[in-house]
C-alpha cells in the first residue's frame, strides 16, 4: 500500500459548472433498493442513534441503522417500524444469542429491510458464518457487514453474501484501537477507502473520521456510497447521550462502543467518551449537509453525486486548513 493520505491532505479540483443554481443538484442515493436524501448515516451507537431518531429518519427518507446494545428492543422494534410502513434497520452482533435472534425473527416471518454485522475485527470467520446465516434465514434482508480496511476482506465478505461492506477500523473520533493495538486505517481512512473499492464490486459505506462536510464529498469520489458519521450527529437536542454543563456552556456526551461506558467493564477497551458542544436540531444539521453536499455537485461540474466521483484531486498535505 502507497501512497496514503486521508482526508485532510486531499483537495478535489472543480470542474465547469452545468447548473443555474445548487438547488438544481441531486444528493439522493440508492442503497438495498431504496432511494435516501442523503448519502450520510448516523452512525449505530448508542449517543448518536435511538428510536425517536430512527422513526424521524426512517419517516424523511434518511438512512439510519439501529444500534445492538439493546438487544431486548430489537425485534418490538422491527414490528413497530414495518407495522408503521417504514423499512426496518437493525444491527448484530456475532455471539451465540444473536444465531438465535436471527432464527426469532425467521420464526416470525420478520424481515428487516437491513441488518448491519457490527464488530470491530469484521475480517473474520465470525463475520463470514452470520453473513451465511442471515442470507440462510433472512435472504431478503440487505446485509451489510463490517467493519474492514483491506481489499481482501471485502472480497471475501462479499463471496460470503455480504450486499455491502463497512470500511474504518480505526479513524473514529471516540476510537483508541489505532493507539491500544498499532493497527487500523486510523490516518489514512481515505486512502483505505480507495485501496478497498478497487476490489468492491458492491456497496462501500466509509465508516469514521469525517470532521467536516467536505470530507463527505472526499469519501464519494473515492468510492463510498453512502458515509457513517458518529461525532458531528453528538450534539444534537435529540442526540441520546446526556447532557453536560460546564463552565455556562451546554455539552453531550459521546461514548465509543468498545469504551468502559458501553461495556460497563474494563476489558478490551478500544473507546473513551468525550463532550461535544450542543449545536441544535438534527434537522438543521442534514439541511446543512444538503446544501454542502450540492455545492460539492456542482463544483464537481454535474448535477448528481454521480459527478463528484469523476474530478480529479490533489494531494495537499495537511494544508487545507491554511487560511482559514
Ligand atoms: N470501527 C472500529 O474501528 C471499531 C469499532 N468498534 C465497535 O465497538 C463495538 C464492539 O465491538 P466488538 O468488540 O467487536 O464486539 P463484541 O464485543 O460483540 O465482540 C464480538 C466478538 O468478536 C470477538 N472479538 C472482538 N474483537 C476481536 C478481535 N480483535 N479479534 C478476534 N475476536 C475479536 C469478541 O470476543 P472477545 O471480546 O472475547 O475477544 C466477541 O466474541 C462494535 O459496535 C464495534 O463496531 C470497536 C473497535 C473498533
Ligand atoms: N475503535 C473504536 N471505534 C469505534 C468505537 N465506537 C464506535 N467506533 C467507530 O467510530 C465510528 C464513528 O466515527 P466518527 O469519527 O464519525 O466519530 C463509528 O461508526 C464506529 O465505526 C470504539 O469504541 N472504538
Amino acid at each position: 500500500m502507497e501512497n496514503t493520505f486521508d482526508y485532510e491532505d486531499i483537495q478535489l479540483i472543480p470542474a465547469k459548472c452545468i447548473v443555474n443554481s445548487r438547488s438544481e443538484c441531486d444528493t439522493t442515493v440508492t442503497l438495498g433498493g431504496r432511494s435516501f436524501k442523503l448519502p450520510v448515516v448516523p452512525a449505530n451507537m448508542q449517543t448518536i442513534i435511538d428510536e425517536n431518531i430512527a422513526l424521524y429518519l426512517a419517516e424523511n427518507n434518511y438512512f439510519y441503522v439501529m444500534h445492538r446494545f439493546e438487544p431486548e428492543t430489537r425485534r418490538s422494534f422491527v414490528e413497530e417500524m414495518q407495522s408503521k410502513g417504514l423499512y426496518a434497520s437493525i444491527s448484530v452482533g456475532v455471539k451465540e444469542e444473536e444465531y438465535q435472534f436471527i432464527e426469532e425473527l425467521a420464526e416470525a416471518n420478520l424481515t428487516p429491510e437491513y441488518i448491519t454485522i457490527d464488530i470491530a475485527h469484521g475480517h473474520s470467520n465470525a463475520v463470514i458464518n452470520m453473513i451465511q446465516h442471515i442470507k440462510e434465514l433472512l435472504p431478503k434482508s440487505f446485509v451489510i457487514a463490517g467493519n474492514v480496511g483491506t481489499p481482501e476482506a471485502v472480497r471475501e465478505l462479499e463471496n460470503a453474501g455480504a450486499d455491502a461492506t463497512k470500511v474504518g477500523i480505526g479513524p473514529g473520533k471516540v476510537c483508541i484501537t489505532k493507539i491500544k493495538t498499532g493497527f487500523g486505517t486510523g490516518g489514512w481512512q481515505l486512502a483505505a477507502l480507495r485501496w478497498c473499492a478497487k476490489a468492491a464490486t458492491k456497496p462501500i459505506i466509509a465508516d469514521g473520521g469525517i470532521r467536516t462536510h467536505g470530507d463527505i464529498a472526499k469519501s464519494i469520489h473515492f468510492g463510498a456510497s453512502m458515509v457513517m458519521i458518529g461525532s458531528l450527529f453528538a450534539g444534537h437536542e435529540e442526540s441520546p447521550g446526556e447532557n453536560i454543563e460546564k463552565d455556562g456552556k451546554l455539552y453531550k456526551e459521546y461514548f465509543g462502543s468498545a469504551s468502559e461506558f458501553q461495556k460497563g467493564e474494563k476489558k478490551n477497551v478500544e473507546g473513551k467518551k468525550m463532550h461535544v458542544e450542543h449545536k441544535g436540531s438534527l434537522q438543521d444539521t442534514l439541511t446543512e449537509m444538503e446544501q454542502d453536499l450540492q455545492s460539492s455537485i456542482s463544483y464537481a461540474g454535474g448535477n448528481t453525486l454521480d459527478a463528484i466521483r469523476h474530478v480529479d484531486y490533489v494531494v495537499v498535505k495537511n494544508s487545507i486548513f491554511n487560511g482559514d
